[in-house]
């Protein structure tokens, strides 16, 4: 099956980083002009481009908002993206366009700015999944978030309940007054967010 996956994010979130962590299991650091090509081992037979910040309607399939833990801004910058993104396929008359959130450089802890909570909460309210990942540290979790985003293509998300989006903003806020972020918080990874 094929699929079209688009990477959007602010600058700096690591949308290079992640896309050639996929294409050749390697995390390289900088990547300048790097020519992308989708012929990775794992034959996933795919178009996939880096687009920068915005969706304009090219490829539609499914789009990927990236953020990083670091950077309060760019979890700012996806909650546009994924309103542009709604609005623009609602224009263009696009029938199924699956949105990923996925949140890059889990490894640095030590200056997390954004909690798992605020990404899950955003998720739950603009009825997209949402992973947290590290193109540096391992090749596997965006392996399967990149297949899971293929997989959401076939589904369509159901909306959720009222009763999820109490009990996340609750868990935000609840911990947001206890001890603000705790260092070392343990968040969420790939493998154990429920979708
Ligand atoms: N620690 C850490 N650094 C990362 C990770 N992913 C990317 N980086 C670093 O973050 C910086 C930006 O990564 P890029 O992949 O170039 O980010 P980008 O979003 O493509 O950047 P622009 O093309 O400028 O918008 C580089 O220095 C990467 O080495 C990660 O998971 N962990």
């Amino acid at each position: 099956m094929e699929s079209n996956i688009m990477v959007l994010g602010a600058n700096n979130v690591g949308k290079s980083a992640i896309t050639v962590r996929f294409l050749t299991r390697r995390f390289i650091g900088e990547y300048g002009d790097m020519e992308l090509t989708a012929d990775n081992p794992s034959n996933f037979n795919n178009s996939l481009s880096c687009a920068g910040s915005q969706w304009t309607g090219a490829y539609p399939g499914s789009i990927g908002c990236r953020d990083s833990i670091c950077d309060k801004a760019t979890f700012s910058a996806v909650a546009r993206q994924i309103q542009h993104t709604r609005t623009t396929k609602d224009s263009l008359g696009v029938e199924k366009v699956s949105v990923v959130i996925m949140r890059n450089k889990r490894d640095l802890q030590h200056c997390r700015v954004v909690s798992g909570e605020e990404g899950r909460l955003l998720a739950l309210a603009t009825h997209c999944h949402f992973y947290e990942v590290s193109a540096a540290e391992n090749y596997h979790s965006i392996l399967t978030v990149f297949h899971r985003i293929k997989e959401y293509k076939l589904t369509v998300r159901r909306p959720v309940g009222i009763k999820s989006i109490v009990k996340s903003m609750l868990a935000v806020f609840t911990r947001k007054r206890r001890d603000g972020y705790r260092k070392n918080e343990t968040v969420d990874t790939l493998f154990n967010v429920k979708g």
